[in-house]
């Protein structure tokens, strides 16, 4: 069945909510393919905003211009706005660096450094000029304390990192962005790669973590999306065609495409 474009619904926050970030008219291009067409999306503070969609609808993609990690591609080009904490950020007079540090991001396949867990943690503070044992050391208990790792590995913590299990070792990448003090984690199917075990383990964390960060994730799993987030973006074909709270999209979804697909008919 083909959609309409047209028909969308962004639910709008109510005005007393604050936003960690969102999007203004975002595009995102490869060479001369339009991949994301105008996304404009609110993403509030302290909440997990889940983005769902058949495979190639542009949420992957969407994802990564919010830190700018699109730059990295060479075909790639992004328009429009992204601000954060007042700013517009996709301008080329900002740090990129700055800010991937302060929006944090999660690869759907775990992919710790081959080093121990302590200096896996301790690697990019490091190069951001901490310094200091016993800096390190806290650092190293709140990240994995904060990634709910730390009563498994505190008596392995100059082991591999490699050696952990895959649920593990996903934890210890959530731990390592966490050391970086951000404000929001960038989530790309964090937990696609682990068994049921490790991915209950995965939403825990993310449940606990959303106290102290705000969290945008891409899932396939339509029952993680309903589980763990507070709101949902349905993506088709490049548009976000509906935004709203998570029980609505999952019980009363305003948008014919959207109750389809929450509902299985298509994938
Ligand atoms: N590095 C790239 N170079 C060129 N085209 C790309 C690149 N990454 C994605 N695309 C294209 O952009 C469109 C959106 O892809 P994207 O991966 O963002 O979708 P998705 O919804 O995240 O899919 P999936 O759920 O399968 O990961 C697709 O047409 C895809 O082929």
């Amino acid at each position: 069945m083909a959609y309409s474009l047209d028909d969308i619904y962004i639910k709008e926050l109510p005005s007393d909510a604050e936003l960690a970030m969102s999007t203004k008219d975002l595009r995102v291009f490869y060479g001369d393919h339009e991949a994301v067409h105008g996304v404009s999306l609110p993403f509030e503070r302290f909440k997990i905003t889940a983005l769902i969609g058949p495979s190639g609808s542009g949420k992957s993609t969407f994802l990564r211009s919010l830190n700018r990690m699109n730059d990295t591609i060479p075909s790639s080009k992004v328009t429009g706005e992204i601000n954060y904490r007042g700013l517009d950020i996709n301008t080329s007079d900002i740090d990129v660096f700055e800010v991937r540090r302060r929006i944090g991001m999660v690869f759907q396949r775990p992919n710790p450094f081959a080093k121990s867990i302590y200096d896996n943690i301790t690697f990019a503070p490091r190069r951001f000029g901490v310094s200091g044992k016993e800096t390190f050391d806290e650092l190293v208990e709140t990240s994995l304390r904060g990634a709910a790792l730390w009563d498994e590995v505190k008596d392995k913590l100059h082991k591999s990192a490699l050696a952990l299990s895959g649920g593990q070792q996903q934890r210890l990448c959530i731990a390592r962005a966490i050391a970086m003090k951000p404000d929001i984690l960038l989530m790309d199917e964090p937990a696609s790669a682990l068994d049921p075990i490790s991915t209950a383990a995965v939403e825990d964390t993310m449940l606990k973590l959303k106290e102290q960060y705000t969290i945008i994730i891409v899932t396939h799993n339509m029952q993680q999306a309903a589980r763990i987030s507070d709101y949902t973006g349905f993506f088709y074909n490049g548009k976000c065609l509906e935004f709203d709270e998570t029980r609505k999209i999952f019980t009363r979804p305003k948008i014919q495409a959207t109750n389809d697909y929450v509902g299985g008919h298509f994938g």
